[in-house]
């Protein structure tokens, strides 16, 4: 049973951790570490901690038990130096970062065996703490991604605290993890970002194309409204597995243009057949 959770990164994701671990350990004490103090204030407001700090020695004085690491990733090798000063051997930390690989390895090296890395399949394209939502990881998967090192008891004791939190636990190598999500997250995010580059550079000063949206185009482009510090820090941090989506993605429309050129109805139709079937696979 945790007492004490201290969330470092009051944002959208550390905001909706704090509020659905609230609801699991209704008794706990919910300190939270932010750098931007307006984001603390807001949190303590909304009732998503009980106290907070932007100085992150004052975890000393709360003695968590739980310690969830809720910055963008590009944070993470400081933060994991100035958390390996403090004496934390009493802490379980864990984090919830969307890239697993090089990042759990430097972690643990920071921060040893009581260091469980996590990705919860869980999100929008929303940030700040005033977007989130207690139901967040409800019925979602949460990625565990456990080493030789990691110790089993930590890893016991996370994976149960995720259950407790509604979320599907599945576990997975760090590296592994990151050719997955490559593919299926970070890819399609940023072919996102691409498309509304593609379509502001097609707009021209008669005309303002962002002005005629359809269903399609609006359900495709939602991800393309996240947060830029966010998604900079994920494209660098898995940049060689994001490189290779991006090639594999660059042949699929080369391929798509190769048809709609050559104008053969059987190719084009059996091409936009295959991935219409591949679609409805998905739930
Ligand atoms: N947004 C999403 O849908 C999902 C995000 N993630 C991961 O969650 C993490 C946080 O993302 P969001 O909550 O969406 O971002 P956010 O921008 O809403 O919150 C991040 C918070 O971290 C704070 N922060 C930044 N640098 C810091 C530092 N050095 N020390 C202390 N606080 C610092 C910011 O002031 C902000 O309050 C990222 O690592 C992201 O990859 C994972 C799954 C889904
Ligand atoms: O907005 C969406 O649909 C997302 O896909 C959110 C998201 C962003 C990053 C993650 O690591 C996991 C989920």
């Amino acid at each position: 049973m945790f007492k004490r959770l201290c969330v470092i990164g009051v944002g959208f994701m550390g905001g909706s951790f704090a509020l659905a671990f609230r609801e699991s350990f209704p008794n706990c004490e919910i300190l939270g570490i932010d750098i931007n103090p307006y984001a603390i204030d807001k949190a303590i407001q909304l009732g998503v901690i009980d106290k907070g700090s932007v100085q992150m020695n004052n975890l000393l004085l709360f003695k968590p038990d739980l310690i969830m690491l809720a910055t963008p990733v590009g944070t993470f090798e400081s933060i994991a130096k100035e958390l390996s000063s403090l004496d934390l051997k009493d802490s379980l930390i864990t984090d919830l970062g969307s890239v697993k690989g090089r990042l759990v390895y430097m972690l643990e090296e920071y921060l040893g065996e009581n260091f469980v890395g996590g990705h919860p399949i869980a999100g929008t394209e929303k940030s700040g703490v005033e977007n989130s939502n207690k139901d967040l990881f409800k019925g979602k998967r949460c990625i565990l991604t456990p080493t030789q090192r990691t110790s089993p008891k930590a890893l016991e004791k996370i994976k149960n605290m995720w259950v407790s939190l509604g979320a599907l636990v599945e576990e997975m190598d760090p590296f592994l993890h990151d050719y997955v999500f490559g593919a299926v997250s970070h890819l399609p995010h940023a072919v996102a970002f691409a498309l509304i580059d593609a379509i502001k550079n097609l707009s021209k000063d008669s005309v303002d194309l962002f002005k005629y949206p359809g269903g399609g185009f609006k359900d495709f482009t939602r991800i393309a409204g996240s947060d830029p510090i966010m998604w900079r820090d994920i494209f660098l941090e898995n940049r060689e597995n994001v490189l290779k989506a991006i090639e594999a993605f660059e042949m699929s429309l080369k391929n798509l243009k190769e048809l709609i050129k050559s104008g053969n109805l059987q190719e084009l139709t059996d091409y936009l057949l295959s991935a219409k079937n591949c679609r409805e696979k998905i739930n």
